[in-house]
């Protein structure tokens, strides 16, 4: 099981490496690996497991969170219907790559969190409004799906994880607030 003990910190330099792409089919221990991330996260939306491991909530986490230098991630995003039990978006991304997406910008209105920052750090992320993104499940099968909202961008803040990529990488220094011209703010 994956708990917060597992999770690496900013300044651990695995956060700052160019991920490596995963070779398929997965070893045991990858598939092991991406059902342990998945599991992870939901673990950390059920109030009674997270209180008691001590989890931080989470919607998404990259194998290099957990000092796994591979280019494989997870995302379990709940449905915004409450009455659903159906998640938005669930699944294992292994070699994800944002083959398009729009001009259109978006951004969560309070900015972003991470697992491996533990400060808040405000400001305004830039995110693309919609992306097509390729990919290959656990068994090798490949996606290609067109995300958008909230889904769209867990995907991105953990393909920046792959890259090396922090989310205050991505706030204007000068003006951490402003809002980027045309931005549609997420709802
Ligand atoms: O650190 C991570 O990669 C997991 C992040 C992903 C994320 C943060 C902000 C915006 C999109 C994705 C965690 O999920 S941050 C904690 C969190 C928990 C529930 C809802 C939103 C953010
Ligand atoms: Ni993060």
């Amino acid at each position: 099981m994956i708990t917060m003990d597992d999770i690496i910190r900013e300044g651990h330099p695995t956060l700052r490496k160019i991920a490596k792409d995963v070779k398929l089919p997965l070893t045991q221990e990858l598939v092991q690996l991406a059902e342990d991330m998945l599991q992870f996260l939901k673990n950390s939306q059920d109030p009674e497991i997270a209180e008691k491991f001590e989890l931080r909530g989470g919607v998404g986490i990259a194998a290099p969170q957990v000092n796994v230098s591979s280019r494989l991630l997870a995302v379990h995003v709940p449905s915004s219907d409450e009455e659903s039990d159906e998640p938005e978006f669930s699944g294992v991304l292994i070699n994800p790559k944002i083959i398009s997406h729009s001009v259109q910008q978006t951004c969560l209105p309070d900015g972003e969190g991470c697992l491996s920052v533990d400060r808040e750090v405000p400001g305004i992320v830039p995110r693309h409004k919609r992306i097509t993104v390729e990919y290959y499940d656990i068994d090798g099968i490949k996606h290609k799906e067109r995300l958008r909202g909230y889904p769209a961008i867990v995907v991105q803040h953990e393909i920046d994880h792959l890259n090396g990529i922090m989310f205050y990488d991505r706030i204007d220094p000068e003006n951490p607030l402003a809002l980027p011209d045309g931005i549609d703010i997420l709802g």
